[in-house]
């Protein structure tokens, strides 16, 4: 197996974008951490757009929906239109709508935030729960003989969730203890990198239902090969003329090897040089560089 090529030389870089026409680039960890953009990462996105590139953005954080990605997008300097956005929270929407066939009078319980309301409600499915003001307290005596599994529920969803509680974590087991009631995720990343540091991801929004029901979610986000095919299927790129760039091995470059799609992984995020240059790493990219700004900087 060859090792991943690290890139650090102009002549690099310039045989490495000569390979691809569209790039699909992950976001925490890759374009910013938090709210901060990382370094030169819009002098990239710029350079590769004036060199005729596709640029697609594909992000496991539920927490936003498209429209209210291009505003962070906006932020920061960089324009991106809602169409060139794919998250977690459109995923999961998209999955629902067009392939469960979710019904018009069933609801969703959401253990999230905004971003997957308004993609359910993009695609006219009910939901309770969510960022529910009412919801953000303590479980009370009272409230164990009210918490039951309520019919007009057909899916608990989770995602990354900063507002977490007993009293969420309660309705959403009484209803995953019904069989038929779906248990989907927008995502299971183990982590959030932001602010230099991991913080719990998503999948530690579900892991205590996954434990106390004994069920596994379907999750929506990558490296699921849904995602994959809804984002194939919108974009219609060539896979062997497209690159994944991503910060995490077990969802974005997995994503991208899954979809026989080039990879780059860049080193300020989750993953870092040691993971993929151990004997036993399972996960390798092709290409490899210490940050997305690389690309920028080696050409000027
Ligand atoms: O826990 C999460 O939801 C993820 O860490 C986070 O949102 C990943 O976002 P991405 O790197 O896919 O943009
Ligand atoms: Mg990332």
């Amino acid at each position: 197996m060859t090792g991943p090529v690290k890139i650090t030389s102009k002549t690099e870089v310039e045989e490495f974008l000569s390979k691809y026409d569209d790039f699909l680039f992950d976001c925490d960890g890759v374009l910013w951490q938090g709210d901060v953009l990382l370094p030169k990462v819009k002098e990239t996105l710029d350079l590769l757009r004036a060199r005729g590139k596709r640029l697609i953005f594909v992000t496991n954080n539920s927490t936003k929906s498209r429209k209210a990605y291009t505003k962070k997008f906006s932020k920061l300097g960089i324009d991106v239109t809602a169409e060139e956005i794919f998250g977690s929270a459109y995923s999961a929407a998209v999955y629902l709508k067009k392939v469960v066939k979710f019904p018009a009078d069933k609801k969703v319980l959401v253990l999230g935030e905004s971003g997957i309301e308004e993609e359910l409600a993009s695609e006219g499915i009910q939901f309770v729960g969510g960022t529910d003001p009412t919801l953000r307290r303590d479980i009370e005596p009272e409230d164990y003989d009210k918490i039951v599994p309520d019919p007009s529920i057909g899916c608990v969803l989770s995602g990354l969730d900063l507002h977490l509680n007993y009293l969420k974590l309660s309705m959403a087991l009484m209803n995953l203890q019904v069989p038929d009631t779906l248990f989907l995720a927008t995502n299971i990343d183990s982590t959030y990198p932001t602010h230099g540091k991991l913080f719990p991801g998503a999948g530690t929004m579900c892991a205590p239902l996954v434990l106390a029901s004994k069920r596994q979610p379907i999750s929506l986000g990558k490296p699921s090969k849904a995602m994959m095919d809804c984002v194939k299927a919108k974009f219609e790129f060539e896979p062997t003329r497209t690159c994944m760039v991503g910060d995490r091995l077990d969802t974005d470059i997995r994503f991208g090897q899954d979809g026989d799609l080039g990879t780059l992984l860049v080193l300020t995020g989750v993953n870092k040089e040691s993971d993929i240059l151990a004997e036993d790493a399972e996960i390798v990219p092709m290409h490899y560089m210490t940050k997305l700004g690389d690309i920028f900087e080696l050409l000027n």
